[in-house]
Protein backbone atom coordinates (compact mmCIF):
# COMPACT_ATOMS: atom_id res chain seq x y z
CA UNK A 1 0.00 0.00 0.00
CA UNK A 2 1.34 3.42 -0.77
CA UNK A 3 1.55 5.79 1.94
CA UNK A 4 0.58 9.41 0.72
CA UNK A 5 2.25 12.37 2.62
CA UNK A 6 0.34 15.50 2.57
CA UNK A 7 3.38 18.06 2.68
CA UNK A 8 2.24 21.60 3.78
CA UNK A 9 2.70 24.52 5.90
CA UNK A 10 2.68 28.55 5.02
CA UNK A 11 4.31 30.49 2.36
CA UNK A 12 7.85 30.53 2.63
CA UNK A 13 7.95 27.85 5.83
CA UNK A 14 9.97 25.71 3.62
CA UNK A 15 8.04 23.26 1.63
CA UNK A 16 9.73 22.89 -1.43
CA UNK A 17 13.18 23.11 0.97
CA UNK A 18 11.92 19.63 1.98
CA UNK A 19 11.36 18.85 -1.15
CA UNK A 20 14.74 18.77 -2.18
CA UNK A 21 15.27 16.56 1.05
CA UNK A 22 12.39 13.89 -0.09
CA UNK A 23 14.05 14.02 -3.46
CA UNK A 24 17.79 13.38 -2.28
CA UNK A 25 15.99 10.17 -1.04
CA UNK A 26 14.27 9.04 -4.19
CA UNK A 27 11.10 9.62 -3.00
CA UNK A 28 8.53 10.70 -5.30
CA UNK A 29 7.10 13.94 -5.07
CA UNK A 30 3.39 15.53 -6.47
CA UNK A 31 4.55 18.75 -6.51
CA UNK A 32 1.27 20.93 -6.85
CA UNK A 33 2.24 24.52 -7.44
CA UNK A 34 4.49 23.30 -10.40
CA UNK A 35 1.26 21.39 -11.90
CA UNK A 36 -0.45 24.97 -11.21
CA UNK A 37 2.17 26.61 -13.58
CA UNK A 38 1.99 23.79 -15.83
CA UNK A 39 -2.09 24.21 -16.45
CA UNK A 40 -1.34 27.90 -17.50
CA UNK A 41 0.70 27.35 -19.90
CA UNK A 42 -0.12 28.64 -23.30
CA UNK A 43 -2.55 26.03 -24.88
CA UNK A 44 -2.56 24.02 -21.34
CA UNK A 45 -6.35 23.78 -20.10
CA UNK A 46 -6.02 26.63 -17.93
CA UNK A 47 -4.64 29.13 -20.06
CA UNK A 48 -7.84 30.57 -22.32
CA UNK A 49 -9.94 31.15 -18.81
CA UNK A 50 -7.49 32.95 -17.24
CA UNK A 51 -6.61 35.04 -19.87
CA UNK A 52 -10.10 35.55 -20.44
CA UNK A 53 -11.23 36.37 -17.56
CA UNK A 54 -8.31 38.69 -16.67
CA UNK A 55 -7.43 40.20 -19.84
CA UNK A 56 -4.35 40.24 -22.32
CA UNK A 57 -2.68 42.91 -19.57
CA UNK A 58 -1.18 39.92 -17.74
CA UNK A 59 0.84 38.69 -20.79
CA UNK A 60 4.16 38.80 -21.41
CA UNK A 61 5.54 39.60 -24.98
CA UNK A 62 5.64 36.01 -26.02
CA UNK A 63 2.04 35.78 -24.56
CA UNK A 64 2.97 33.53 -21.91
CA UNK A 65 0.78 34.12 -18.31
CA UNK A 66 2.68 36.76 -16.85
CA UNK A 67 2.50 34.77 -12.94
CA UNK A 68 3.97 37.86 -10.88
CA UNK A 69 1.94 40.20 -12.20
CA UNK A 70 -1.16 37.93 -11.87
CA UNK A 71 -0.22 37.58 -8.43
CA UNK A 72 -0.09 41.20 -7.58
CA UNK A 73 -3.65 41.34 -9.19
CA UNK A 74 -5.00 38.75 -6.71
CA UNK A 75 -3.56 38.65 -3.36
CA UNK A 76 -4.73 42.16 -3.74
CA UNK A 77 -7.91 41.21 -4.69
CA UNK A 78 -10.04 38.80 -3.17
CA UNK A 79 -12.89 38.52 -5.55
CA UNK A 80 -9.68 37.88 -8.19
CA UNK A 81 -8.21 35.48 -6.29
CA UNK A 82 -11.51 33.20 -6.00
CA UNK A 83 -12.47 33.24 -9.58
CA UNK A 84 -8.28 32.24 -10.34
CA UNK A 85 -9.41 29.45 -7.40
CA UNK A 86 -11.89 28.09 -9.65
CA UNK A 87 -10.38 28.15 -12.93
CA UNK A 88 -7.13 26.81 -11.47
CA UNK A 89 -8.37 23.85 -8.80
CA UNK A 90 -10.77 21.56 -10.23
CA UNK A 91 -7.89 21.16 -12.74
CA UNK A 92 -4.95 20.98 -10.17
CA UNK A 93 -6.82 18.66 -7.88
CA UNK A 94 -7.06 16.58 -11.13
CA UNK A 95 -3.86 16.13 -12.18
CA UNK A 96 -2.63 15.44 -8.74
CA UNK A 97 -5.49 12.89 -8.50
CA UNK A 98 -4.50 11.44 -11.79
CA UNK A 99 -0.30 11.10 -10.62
CA UNK A 100 -1.51 9.65 -6.91
CA UNK A 101 -3.37 6.72 -9.09
CA UNK A 102 0.03 6.07 -10.90
CA UNK A 103 1.84 5.87 -7.83
CA UNK A 104 -0.72 3.64 -6.06
CA UNK A 105 -0.92 1.14 -9.23
CA UNK A 106 3.05 1.12 -9.39
CA UNK A 107 2.62 0.37 -5.44
CA UNK A 108 5.15 2.64 -4.21
CA UNK A 109 6.07 2.76 -0.69
CA UNK A 110 6.06 6.47 -0.06
CA UNK A 111 4.83 9.41 -2.06
CA UNK A 112 5.05 13.48 -0.95
CA UNK A 113 2.20 15.16 -2.08
CA UNK A 114 3.07 18.90 -1.37
CA UNK A 115 0.02 21.18 -1.47
CA UNK A 116 -0.08 24.48 -0.41
CA UNK A 117 -3.36 24.58 0.15
CA UNK A 118 -4.26 21.33 1.27
CA UNK A 119 -6.56 22.26 4.21
CA UNK A 120 -8.43 24.70 2.78
CA UNK A 121 -9.36 22.13 -0.15
CA UNK A 122 -10.03 19.43 1.84
CA UNK A 123 -6.77 17.41 0.33
CA UNK A 124 -6.37 15.61 4.01
CA UNK A 125 -8.59 12.97 3.69
CA UNK A 126 -6.47 11.74 1.00
CA UNK A 127 -3.57 11.52 2.52
CA UNK A 128 -2.45 8.81 4.82
CA UNK A 129 -1.16 11.86 7.43
CA UNK A 130 -0.11 15.35 6.52
CA UNK A 131 3.25 17.11 7.65
CA UNK A 132 3.04 20.89 8.42
CA UNK A 133 6.36 22.17 7.74
CA UNK A 134 6.30 25.45 10.65
CA UNK A 135 8.38 28.40 11.19
CA UNK A 136 7.09 31.66 13.11
CA UNK A 137 5.58 34.99 11.73
CA UNK A 138 8.55 36.81 12.05
CA UNK A 139 10.62 33.74 10.31
CA UNK A 140 8.07 33.55 7.56
CA UNK A 141 7.99 37.26 6.83
CA UNK A 142 11.64 37.20 6.92
CA UNK A 143 12.59 34.51 4.23
CA UNK A 144 9.36 35.65 1.78
CA UNK A 145 10.79 39.07 1.93
CA UNK A 146 14.32 37.59 0.74
CA UNK A 147 13.25 35.03 -1.40
CA UNK A 148 10.85 37.30 -3.57
CA UNK A 149 12.17 40.68 -2.89
CA UNK A 150 8.99 41.72 -1.02
CA UNK A 151 8.17 44.94 1.00
CA UNK A 152 7.08 43.54 4.29
CA UNK A 153 3.74 44.72 3.21
CA UNK A 154 3.34 42.73 0.05
CA UNK A 155 4.52 39.78 2.54
CA UNK A 156 2.08 39.63 4.77
CA UNK A 157 -0.38 40.49 2.09
CA UNK A 158 0.32 37.17 0.96
CA UNK A 159 0.84 35.50 4.27
CA UNK A 160 -2.50 36.80 5.61
CA UNK A 161 -4.47 35.31 2.27
CA UNK A 162 -3.81 31.90 3.49
CA UNK A 163 -4.97 29.85 6.50
CA UNK A 164 -3.13 30.71 9.59
CA UNK A 165 -0.30 28.51 10.31
CA UNK A 166 -0.93 28.09 13.75
CA UNK A 167 -3.82 26.37 12.36
CA UNK A 168 -2.44 24.17 9.91
CA UNK A 169 -0.16 22.93 12.49
CA UNK A 170 -2.97 21.74 14.85
CA UNK A 171 -4.96 19.92 12.46
CA UNK A 172 -1.22 18.20 11.26
CA UNK A 173 -0.30 14.45 11.83
CA UNK A 174 3.38 15.69 12.21
CA UNK A 175 4.71 18.93 12.72
CA UNK A 176 8.42 19.73 11.35
CA UNK A 177 9.86 23.26 12.69
CA UNK A 178 11.88 24.86 10.06
CA UNK A 179 13.77 27.72 12.44
CA UNK A 180 17.33 25.96 12.64
CA UNK A 181 19.28 25.74 9.57
CA UNK A 182 18.93 23.39 6.45
CA UNK A 183 20.85 20.43 7.75
CA UNK A 184 18.64 20.93 11.15
CA UNK A 185 15.49 20.89 9.09
CA UNK A 186 17.08 17.49 7.29
CA UNK A 187 17.65 15.39 10.53
CA UNK A 188 13.81 16.37 11.71
CA UNK A 189 12.69 14.74 8.23
CA UNK A 190 15.16 12.21 8.43
CA UNK A 191 13.38 11.50 12.02
CA UNK A 192 10.53 11.88 10.39
CA UNK A 193 10.80 9.36 7.53
CA UNK A 194 12.28 6.61 10.78
CA UNK A 195 9.53 7.38 12.23
CA UNK A 196 6.49 6.66 9.80
CA UNK A 197 8.77 3.42 9.01
CA UNK A 198 9.09 4.05 5.03
C1 LIG B 1 -1.02 33.62 -8.21
C2 LIG B 1 0.06 32.88 -8.97
C3 LIG B 1 -0.07 33.13 -10.46
C4 LIG B 1 1.44 33.43 -8.50
O1 LIG B 1 2.47 32.69 -9.11
P1 LIG B 1 3.94 32.65 -8.48
O2 LIG B 1 4.82 31.92 -9.45
O3 LIG B 1 4.35 34.05 -8.11
O4 LIG B 1 3.83 31.86 -7.11
P2 LIG B 1 3.74 30.27 -6.89
O5 LIG B 1 2.72 29.68 -7.80
O6 LIG B 1 5.10 29.68 -6.93
O7 LIG B 1 3.13 30.17 -5.42
C5 LIG B 1 3.92 30.49 -4.30
C6 LIG B 1 3.12 30.27 -3.04
O8 LIG B 1 2.04 31.19 -2.99
C7 LIG B 1 0.98 30.61 -2.25
N1 LIG B 1 -0.24 30.57 -3.09
C8 LIG B 1 -0.33 30.23 -4.39
N2 LIG B 1 -1.61 30.27 -4.81
C9 LIG B 1 -2.33 30.64 -3.74
C10 LIG B 1 -3.71 30.84 -3.53
N3 LIG B 1 -4.57 30.64 -4.53
N4 LIG B 1 -4.12 31.22 -2.29
C11 LIG B 1 -3.24 31.40 -1.29
N5 LIG B 1 -1.91 31.21 -1.41
C12 LIG B 1 -1.46 30.84 -2.62
C13 LIG B 1 1.44 29.17 -1.92
O9 LIG B 1 2.01 29.13 -0.63
C14 LIG B 1 2.49 28.90 -2.94
O10 LIG B 1 3.40 27.91 -2.52
C15 LIG B 1 0.03 31.35 -8.69
O11 LIG B 1 0.38 31.09 -7.35
C16 LIG B 1 -1.34 30.73 -8.97
O12 LIG B 1 -1.69 30.53 -10.11
N6 LIG B 1 -2.13 30.43 -7.91
C17 LIG B 1 -3.43 29.83 -8.09
C18 LIG B 1 -3.32 28.34 -8.14
C19 LIG B 1 -3.06 27.82 -6.76
O13 LIG B 1 -3.89 27.89 -5.85
N7 LIG B 1 -1.85 27.26 -6.57
C20 LIG B 1 -1.46 26.69 -5.30
C21 LIG B 1 -1.36 25.20 -5.42
S1 LIG B 1 -2.91 24.44 -5.81
N1 LIG C 1 16.28 26.47 7.33
C1 LIG C 1 16.41 27.49 6.49
N2 LIG C 1 17.33 28.45 6.70
C2 LIG C 1 17.45 29.51 5.87
N3 LIG C 1 16.68 29.68 4.76
C3 LIG C 1 15.75 28.76 4.50
C4 LIG C 1 15.56 27.61 5.33
N4 LIG C 1 14.56 26.87 4.80
C5 LIG C 1 14.14 27.51 3.70
N5 LIG C 1 14.86 28.63 3.51
C6 LIG C 1 14.67 29.63 2.44
O1 LIG C 1 13.42 30.27 2.69
C7 LIG C 1 12.74 30.50 1.47
C8 LIG C 1 11.38 29.79 1.50
O2 LIG C 1 11.58 28.38 1.48
P1 LIG C 1 10.79 27.46 0.43
O3 LIG C 1 10.87 28.04 -0.93
O4 LIG C 1 11.28 26.07 0.64
O5 LIG C 1 9.32 27.64 1.02
P2 LIG C 1 7.93 27.11 0.46
O6 LIG C 1 7.14 26.74 1.66
O7 LIG C 1 8.15 26.07 -0.57
O8 LIG C 1 7.36 28.42 -0.21
P3 LIG C 1 6.04 28.59 -1.17
O9 LIG C 1 4.87 28.50 -0.27
O10 LIG C 1 6.18 29.95 -1.71
O11 LIG C 1 6.11 27.55 -2.22
C9 LIG C 1 13.65 30.02 0.34
O12 LIG C 1 14.39 31.11 -0.13
C10 LIG C 1 14.56 29.01 1.06
O13 LIG C 1 15.82 28.88 0.44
Amino acid sequence: MTYFLGLTGGIASGKSTADEFFEKQNIPIIDSDLIAHQIMEVGQKGYQAIVNYFGSNILNDDQTINRHKLGGIVFNDKTKLKKLNEITHPLVHQEIKQQMERYRLNQEKLVVVDVPLLFESGFESLCDGVLVISISPKLQVKRLMKRNNFTKEEALVRINNQMPLSEKEKRATYVVANTGTIDDLEKRLSDLLQKIGR
